[in-house]
């Protein structure tokens, strides 16, 4: 029996893992990751690196970010504490969803992650101060081959709950999107 529910998004596979604990007079169980049950979401590769954020304040956005081929990477994105709003972009060329982007809730309470496949551009904001994320990567982290898109590229049109409280000169300085750009070709 599956420890997670694979929920279907708008974006073609990207997908909603809801995580389901086990519980007993201690407390609880749940599974962050597990292989064979993840692999029907699409994760088919193992991981290569986990990372944390904490981020201190509400309103902070982080993203959106990527990494370009050969280091195209799938992120499993879980929330421990507080809650955001974790937003994928479908980077993929000739993708049918190209350019658009979905948007999720991930909380502490909600058990839910977002798994991200490789071709997407990753951001969220806090809806809480204080949130603690974990992020599982299928693929080393290489400056190199990162890309960025500006949060608030008129091109993307992310509808933000919030006014940015936060953000890194980096993030904000991404260049913007034009009619020329085409995708990422995995
Ligand atoms: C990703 C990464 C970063 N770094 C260094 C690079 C910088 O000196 C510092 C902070 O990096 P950055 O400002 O890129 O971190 P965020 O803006 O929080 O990016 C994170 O949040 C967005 C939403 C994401 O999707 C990224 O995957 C994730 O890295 O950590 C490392 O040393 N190793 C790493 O794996």
């Amino acid at each position: 029996m599956s420890q997670f529910s694979i929920i279907d998004t708008p974006l073609f596979d990207l997908k909603v893992i809801e995580r389901k604990p086990i519980g007993d007079s201690r407390g609880h169980l749940a599974r962050i990751f597990c292989a064979d049950q993840l692999k029907d979401a699409g994760w088919k590769k193992p991981i290569a690196q986990i990372n944390q954020t904490m981020t201190k304040s509400r309103g902070t956005v982080r993203g959106l970010h990527f990494q370009n081929p050969p280091y195209a990477e799938m992120k499993l994105i879980s929330c421990l504490q507080g809650e955001i709003w974790d937003v994928a972009v479908d980077l993929r060329k000739n993708s049918p969803t190209f350019l658009q982007w979905h948007a999720e809730r991930l909380s502490s309470e909600n058990y839910r992650a977002l798994l991200i496949p490789e071709g997407f551009a990753h951001g969220f904001q806090t809806l809480t101060d204080d949130c603690e994320l974990l992020y599982l990567h299928s693929a080393p982290y290489k400056p190199a081959a990162e890309g960025g898109i500006r949060p608030n590229d008129p091109h993307l049109a992310i509808d933000w709950p919030l006014d940015f409280y936060e953000i890194s000169a980096r993030d904000s300085e991404h260049p913007l999107l034009n009619d020329l750009f085409e995708g990422i070709e995995l």
